[in-house]
């Protein structure tokens, strides 16, 4: 998020966390500074989410320093030991959008120190935030960490994709906006209420 006022909406809806783009090339790209003003506005208990692609580790700590982010979440080709050595929990992006799916063992052996993951719609090699959604039975099984849907979600969509996949979360961006970075108040109240509908009906997931 890009505007103090989708933070602060985002927090009335209840969500869980509240994510900052440092991706380089990305439409929503922050400065680190501009990130800890947005922070200001996060209401308590929401995870603040620092996204990188790529950057380099020092531009990764100089963005802790300034947003204190709760959780990082990175998108490009960082392996396990770049993901952890900033010493708080970090999820990895997964392009789902690829000939095969990655299985669940594959992931939890590449990535043994993540929190958990984000699985996303975008081809490997491209860049996340791109709206693409993949096949939602390709959801790996068994991967005992948190995971979450993302790729090309919106308020229409976004109950199939929670039937489908039974995800840990949600993680949508471009789906919820008018034009990149710029989130649509009307967008983002459907959407979580699609979610709560489908968390309402669905059954617990499977071990
Ligand atoms: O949002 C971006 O610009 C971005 C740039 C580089 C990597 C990831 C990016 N966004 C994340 O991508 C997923 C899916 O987004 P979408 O809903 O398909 O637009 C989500 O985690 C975004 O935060």
């Amino acid at each position: 998020m890009v505007r103090p006022g989708d933070v602060r909406l985002a927090g009335e809806l209840g969500v869980d966390a509240v994510g900052f783009v440092f991706a380089p090339g990305s439409p929503r790209r922050l400065q680190p500074e501009e990130a800890a003003r947005l922070r200001a506005a996060l209401a308590p208990l929401v995870d603040a989410v620092a996204l990188f692609m790529d950057n380099s580790a020092a531009e990764v700590r100089a963005t802790i320093r300034q947003l204190r982010p709760t959780l990082l979440q990175f998108h490009g080709g960082e392996d396990d030991a770049f993901c952890r050595r900033f010493g708080l929990p970090y999820l990895k992006a997964i392009p789902m959008g690829g000939a095969r799916a990655p299985s669940a063992a594959a992931l939890r052996a590449r990535y043994p120190g993540a929190a958990g993951f984000v699985l996303d719609g975008h081809a490997p090699g491209a860049a996340g935030g791109s709206g693409d959604a993949f096949d939602w039975r390709r959801w790996p099984r068994g991967l005992s960490r948190p995971a979450l849907l993302a790729g090309g979600l919106n308020a229409d969509n976004v109950y199939a994709a929670i039937a489908a996949a039974q995800p840990w979360g949600v993680d949508v961006s471009s789906g919820i906006e008018r034009a990149p970075g710029v989130k649509d108040a009307a967008r983002m109240r459907r959407f979580v209420a699609e979610v709560r509908r489908a968390d309402c009906r669905r059954q617990a997931p499977a071990p």
